[in-house]
Order: structure tokens, then C-alpha cells, then sequence
């Protein structure tokens, strides 16, 4: 992969999936960067990742050719403020990868038409196996394009959207569905426990289980209906279990967070648009 420079602004969960996968793909330790105020962060990122790990976000900005601003959404405008004046002409690559937070909002913060790519990754981005969401903002040239996807790539599926708007939709399956996914699993090791198996027994199995779910779901040519059908005998276990879901109406409650996820992202965008 490319050596250009990436400098991370913010070096918390998200940050640190990035980093991980992107070494773990061959990216070079020494051509990464990345800022934050917590010294506890910043040793553990260098001890972990072998970043260098910088006190200002003044020195992650200087010579950055791509930076990624990974901070939290409401830190959004003072982080750009106090970038703004320090960027003198520069015009990084700005990859955005905070829930909420418009193109035009980052530009009005930054003082320039800067070119930026929202991104919504997860953090199965650290295993290399994200699920990416990128929308381009019209400054974003096709170098700066292919720039974007091959950072991405390098950590898992990549999916450009057209329609900045569906980032928020993104945000609310891919970004934040591995909590879901992770919520399930805790669920169903915890029944595993109640019917009486050992921990450790109903953790793996549990595991394992939703690992191989999403192999045969990811490699198989059938919808995962048609995988569900496969696994549910007439008469037999999985019909009853299916049942309950059913009768909990499961499907309209998965709509219902989805929604809500959804409705926060567009509540931050509004929030943080119409802030000063
Ligand atoms: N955690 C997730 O699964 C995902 C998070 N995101 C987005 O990533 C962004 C970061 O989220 P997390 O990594 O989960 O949060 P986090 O709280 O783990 O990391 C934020 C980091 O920013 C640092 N920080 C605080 N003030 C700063 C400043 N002025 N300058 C530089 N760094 C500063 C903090 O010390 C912390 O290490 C958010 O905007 C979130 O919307 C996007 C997709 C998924
Ligand atoms: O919960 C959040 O706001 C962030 C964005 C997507 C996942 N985590």
C-alpha cells in the first residue's frame, strides 16, 4: 500500500481499530500518527501500535496528507477551531469518520472548502473486517477518492454512498450494529447458562455460532431466509424459538432501533449544524 502520511486527530476506540487494521494490512507504523490530550492514551497506542503519538493536534496537522478526525461529534467544532487558523494553504485530505457531523458543517468550522470524505466505519475494523460506509464531498478529487477507499479497504467492505444523508442510515446498521450483534450474543450465552451449560461452553458455542452464521450468510448464493429455512425443521426446535421471536415481533423492533439510531444521527447533524 501507498506510504502518504496519515495523522489521526483523537485516538480513542475508533482510532485505534483503524490503526490496528491498517497495520495489520502492511501499513508502516512510522507513516501514522495521531493526536490526543490523554497520556494514558498516548502510551498505550504507542506501546500497543507502535505509532508515534503526539500531545497537539497542531503537530498531527503539520505536513498531514490525509487527516482522519476522530474525535467525539460534540468535540467537532472546537477540535476544527483551533485547526482552522493552523492550516495556512494546507489542504489535507479531511476523512470524517464522527457520527453526525455534515460535510458543510466541518467545512464552515474548518474556514475552507477543504476536501472531505465522511466515512462510518465499525470496529470490526480492527480485525480487518469493518464494514465501511464513505460519501464524498464535490472538492474531493478522484485521487482523493481512491485515497479514501484504499485507507478503508485496508480494514474491511467499502460502500460508497451518493446521498450524504444515507451516512446517517449507515451509522445506524453498519456503525453501530456490531453492539446489536454483540447484544445478541450476550443474550443467547446467557440462556446457554440458564439451560445449564458452563460458561465457557456457552460462550464459544455462542461464538462460534455467529461466526459461522455469517460465513454461510457471506459466502452462500441464498438469501438468509432461505439459510433460516435450512436450519428450521417442520415440527422440530428452531420453529418453536422462531415462534417466540415472532411472536415479540422481533423484525419490527429491529426496524424500530435501526430508526432511532438513525434519528440521532440526523438529530447530531442538526444540532451541530446550527451551531455557531
Ligand atoms: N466507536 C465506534 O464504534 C464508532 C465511532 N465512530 C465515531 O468515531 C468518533 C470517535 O469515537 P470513539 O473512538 O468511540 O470515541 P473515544 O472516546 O474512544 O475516542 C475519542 C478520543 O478523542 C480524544 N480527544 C478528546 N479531546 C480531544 C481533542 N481536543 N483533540 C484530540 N483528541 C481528543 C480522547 O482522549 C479519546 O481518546 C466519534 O465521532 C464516533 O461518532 C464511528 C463509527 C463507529
Ligand atoms: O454510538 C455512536 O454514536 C457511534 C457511532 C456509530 C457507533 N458508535
Amino acid at each position: 500500500m501507498s506510504t502518504a502520511n496519515i495523522r489521526f486527530i483523537g485516538g480513542g476506540n475508533m482510532a485505534t481499530s483503524l490503526i490496528a487494521g491498517l497495520i495489520a494490512d502492511g501499513y508502516a507504523p512510522q507513516a501514522i500518527q495521531v493526536s490526543d490530550p490523554s497520556p494514558e492514551r498516548r502510551h498505550a497506542l504507542q506501546a500497543s501500535l507502535g505509532v508515534r503519538a503526539l500531545a497537539t493536534n497542531a503537530e498531527a496537522l503539520a505536513g498531514a496528507e490525509t487527516l482522519v478526525l476522530c474525535v467525539k461529534p460534540q468535540l467537532a467544532a472546537s477540535v476544527c477551531a483551533e485547526l482552522a487558523p493552523l492550516l495556512d494553504g494546507q489542504r489535507p485530505l479531511i476523512v470524517s469518520v464522527m457520527a453526525g457531523v455534515p460535510e458543510q458543517t466541518l467545512q464552515r468550522w474548518l474556514g475552507a472548502s477543504l476536501p472531505i470524505v465522511r466515512a462510518m466505519p465499525n470496529t470490526p475494523a480492527m480485525v480487518q473486517t469493518g464494514a465501511i460506509g464513505l460519501h464524498a464531498s464535490p472538492e474531493v478529487d478522484a485521487e482523493g477518492r481512491n485515497r479514501a477507499e484504499t485507507i478503508l479497504r485496508a480494514v474491511g467492505l467499502v460502500r460508497w454512498v451518493e446521498d450524504e444523508s444515507h451516512i446517517d442510515a449507515v451509522t445506524a446498521i453498519s456503525g453501530s450494529g456490531p453492539a446489536y450483534f454483540f447484544l445478541f450474543m450476550e443474550a443467547l450465552e446467557q440462556a446457554a447458562i440458564e439451560l445449564g451449560l458452563d460458561g465457557e461452553t456457552a460462550r464459544l458455542l455462542t461464538i462460534q455460532t455467529a461466526l459461522g452464521a455469517a460465513k454461510m450468510a457471506m459466502e452462500s448464493t441464498d438469501p438468509p431466509a432461505r439459510l433460516r429455512e435450512q436450519v428450521t425443521s417442520p415440527g422440530g426446535t428452531t420453529e418453536r424459538a422462531l415462534a417466540v421471536f415472532d411472536e415479540a415481533d422481533l423484525r419490527a423492533l429491529v426496524e424500530r432501533a435501526a430508526r432511532a439510531a438513525r434519528d440521532r444521527a440526523v438529530e447530531l447533524s442538526k444540532t451541530l449544524s446550527e451551531a455557531p
